[in-house]
């Protein structure tokens, strides 16, 4: 079969975005693995599957994968350019979207100047939750790695984070340290790793190393993890300009119990087919 694929992004944090409404698809990992391949498919950080919702109270249901073939809970960027891509596509003229995913249920809002802002849930914080092996819930736990402590915030945004706090983000290891972290024997289910220069108690600097994927341009629910980490130690106020590499998005979160809000961009890059 020929699939149809959207390219799209979020802050340069890039998807192949597929209509699994009209079209029917199944795809193995290795054929995930494939397409998301930069150099051998079309190139991606994750693949997202718009299909059918199953449940009466959802408008449609949402699919992600990341790049290693693995299907995974939540996606931020993936969530803002889903909404784009339901309304490019004609799939839908509402502007407000309820959405199912692994995760749990999100609810997206088309903002008038074309951003989507989510609403993407409370943080789970017990260490059951997220799940990280911990005795008891902290907001700042160690961590041993190689030989080494270091001191992480964890929770889930439906996916698993961690947090480190460091002084200078362009020195950071992130590319050694964040594989380290991700394989944790701590983190049951693997782990993305958000490394956060605070500059201000309402601007914070963010480089996030993605489970599966590698450091990206930017990660929807690690900004949403890096805020509600800083705000639990005290560090940060309810609402957050989050400067990524690709760009910036910003985030609140009021406290314990309520909802995180992420607003942000979502670009439509190419169109194209590929044979399966
Ligand atoms: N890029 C994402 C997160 C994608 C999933 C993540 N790599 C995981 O394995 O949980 C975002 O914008 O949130």
């Amino acid at each position: 079969m020929n699939l149809r694929f959207t390219k799209m992004h979020g802050l340069g944090n890039d998807f192949v975005v597929i209509d699994a409404v009209n079209q029917s698809v199944a795809l193995s990992p290795d054929q995930v693995r494939w397409l998301a391949d930069r150099h051998r498919g079309i190139g991606c950080d994750q693949l997202l599957l718009v299909e059918p919702a199953s449940d009466s109270a959802a408008d449609f249901r949402y699919r992600i994968y990341n790049a290693d073939g693995g299907e995974v809970e939540q996606c931020g960027n993936g969530a803002r350019c889903f909404m784009r891509f339901v309304h490019d596509q004609g799939l839908t003229d509402r502007r407000a979207l309820t959405v199912q995913t692994l995760g749990g249920p999100i609810e997206l809002q088309l903002e008038d100047d074309g951003q989507v802002t989510v609403d993407m849930g409370p943080p789970r914080l017990e260490p059951a939750a997220i799940p990280f092996q911990a005795p008891a819930r902290a907001s700042v736990y160690p961590i041993e790695v190689d030989g080494q402590e270091y001191r992480i915030g964890a929770l889930s945004m439906g996916n698993p984070h961690a947090v480190l706090t460091v002084e200078d983000i362009e020195r950071t290891p992130v590319a050694e340290l964040g594989p380290r972290i991700e394989h944790h024997p701590r983190f049951p289910n693997r782990v993305n790793v958000g490394f956060m220069q605070i500059l201000a108690s309402n601007h914070i600097r963010l480089r996030v190393h993605e489970r599966g994927a590698g450091e990206t341009c930017a990660c929807g629910t690690g900004a949403c993890a890096a805020v509600v980490a800083g705000r639990l130690q005290g560090r940060l106020d309810e609402r957050v300009r989050v400067s990524l590499p690709g760009g910036d998005l910003v985030i609140s979160w009021p406290g314990e119990n309520a909802s995180v809000f992420m607003t942000g961009p979502a670009v439509s890059v190419f169109e194209g087919t590929i044979p399966l």
